[in-house]
């Protein structure tokens, strides 16, 4: 369990940078969903038969839309559990549309993960083509979910998966009659006959951008599918061109890293040849030594035992440059004070050669037993010692003074958004006030627990330059006992900043956006 709970956490912990402060927040004001109007939740349905006529990956999509947008789930969760999870999920569909479905094969559990991502991410554009296509705006904002998730699901496999029309118009029509009522089937019927015709007509009502910046940047979201205050800040940072493409990178599927752990001797040979055997096509990583990218088959590792045995973890390549920036040399003792669930710890652990310390904080008590767990399977365990503790507390009382401190500080997880489809709705500017006060604070109690002639490394994995490059200097400002130490040495020069700091750009780099600066303390 607690391997299962490592390998979801990982996945998440490299993809999910976002404070998870502020997504509780978001989960614990949202209100449990109820199938029919928006509104009061309505009373348990009770149970009928298994319904074979329903196609079971629209059924399993539709449900699990609900439960990630009334429910609180997370995109990313809801679609690791894959095979063997099936009668729990069964049991959501029941409960949410009163009938099971046949049991989800592996393709089904294919398409349910492409839909559902899909149809998250894209989901201010299919809104928009849904909107347009119904007889008013009352109509669209009405709707009830249910029938709206469905109708997402549509639009998405006709215009974005681009499978046949008839089929999908077929499917989805049947699914919304037999889980909600026969007018409402009529009405899909009408919405998506409308969209047919369009598409094959080429004049899908698109808006053109075109006027002012702010009327732009309305069109661009809706072309791209992101939040209006995203795109105005990202054309003011990188200008409209790479605006655009870093936003069809958060569209496009994600790739994922394995890191061999060469805490347990296991080197990355080793690990493409467990890949071969288990025919997972892979690339050598040109960065690190110990990586391996996968763009298919992490089902396949999964499933497999390779993370639940400690033979590798899944983290992303900018992640493990966030360590080379550390540089974890033996005999270190080094301060991670923002550690869960561990991804870094672990890989420093592994840099030590069984000499040194890795002390590692986090407020979160959960995230950081978990962080305990795995690094016992990792086998690194001895060279972790784990502090439940909130950093500002923590330095105020401690005396002990750290080698190197790795501040990997909660952020907004704007590099990550082609890993966590949910993320973009979930965030909101106010957020980024809050996030980089947070940033200072925790820069500053960093700062006191390194030792004179120590290092100080700042990270995050966004690529907002409010969260890096301006809490830096900020900082330096604050405390000239400080200098940037460039990252040139440490990490590919493609990777080096003007500044001389480091940053992972997803559209230069394919890879998680993630930054981080090196800062000497004066002897
Ligand atoms: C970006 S995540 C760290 C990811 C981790 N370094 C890794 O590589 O797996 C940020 C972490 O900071 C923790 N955190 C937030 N505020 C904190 C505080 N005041 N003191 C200590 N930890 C804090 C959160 O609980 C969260 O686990």
């Amino acid at each position: 369990m607690a391997q299962l709970l490592s390998f979801r956490v990982y996945l998440s912990a490299e993809t999910q940078k976002a404070s998870s402060e502020s997504l509780k927040r978001t989960q614990k004001t949202r209100k449990p969903f109820s199938p029919g109007r928006r509104g009061p939740v309505a009373p348990p349905r009770k149970p009928q038969n298994l319904n074979l006529e329903v196609s079971p990956h629209r059924a399993v999509s539709a449900v699990r839309l609900m439960r990630i947008e009334y429910g609180g789930a997370f995109a990313d969760l809801l679609n690791e559990k894959g095979k063997g999870s099936g009668s729990n999920e069964m049991s959501y569909v029941e409960r949410t549309i009163g009938f099971r479905t046949r049991d989800l094969d592996d393709r089904d559990l294919r398409l349910v993960t492409d839909v559902v991502g899909g149809t998250i991410r894209w989901r201010r554009f299919l809104d928009h083509l849904i909107g347009s296509l119904c007889h008013n705006e009352r109509t669209f904002r009405n709707m009830e979910p249910l029938l709206l998730q469905i109708l997402r699901i549509a639009v998405y496999e006709i215009i974005k998966l681009d499978m046949p029309s008839y089929a999908v118009v077929d499917e989805n029509v049947r699914l919304a009659k037999v889980a909600l009522r026969p007018g409402a089937g009529d009405f899909v019927n009408g919405i998506l006959r409308k969209l047919v015709s369009l598409k094959e007509k080429d004049a899908l009502p698109l808006p053109k951008v075109e006027g002012d910046d702010r009327a732009q940047a309305r069109a661009l979201a809706t072309l791209h599918s992101h939040p209006v205050w995203m795109v105005r800040r990202w054309v003011k940072y990188l200008g409209l061109d790479e605006a655009t493409k870093l936003m069809i990178w958060n569209n496009s599927d994600p790739g994922f890293s394995l890191r061999a752990n060469t805490g347990r001797d296991i080197t990355r040979a080793d690990l493409v040849e467990r890949l071969e055997s288990l025919k997972v096509p892979h690339e050598l990583s040109l960065n690190l030594e110990e990586f391996v990218r996968i763009k298919t088959g992490l089902q396949t590792v999964v499933q497999a035992g390779l993370l639940k045995e400690g033979f590798c973890s899944v983290q992303d390549e900018s992640a493990g440059l966030i360590v080379s920036v550390v540089k974890p040399q033996p005999g270190e003792r080094i301060m991670d004070a923002c550690a869960a669930p561990g991804g870094k710890t672990l890989f420093m652990a592994s840099c030590l050669k069984g000499q040194g310390m890795i002390y590692a904080m986090d407020v979160n008590e959960g995230r950081l037993r978990i962080l305990g767990e795995t690094a016992k399977s990792h086998q690194v365990d001895g060279l972790i010692t784990t502090i439940h503790s909130d950093l500002r507390v923590f330095a105020e009382t401690n005396e002990v003074r750290y080698d190197k401190v790795l501040l990997d500080a909660p952020c907004s997880g704007l590099g990550v958004l082609s890993k966590r489809a949910d993320l973009r709705w979930n965030r909101k500017l106010e957020d980024m006030v809050e996030l980089t006060k947070l940033q200072d604070e925790l820069l500053d109690s960093a700062s006191k627990l390194v030792k004179h002639g120590g290092v100080l490394v700042y990270s995050t994995c966004s690529i907002d330059p409010e969260e890096n490059e301006g809490r830096v200097e900020a900082f330096l400002q604050r405390h000239p006992e400080f200098s940037i130490d460039p990252v040139t040495s440490f990490v590919p020069s493609s990777f080096v900043t003007s500044q001389g700091f480091f940053l992972s750009n997803p559209v230069k780099h394919s890879l998680d956006g993630a930054f981080a600066a090196r800062l000497n303390r004066a002897l």
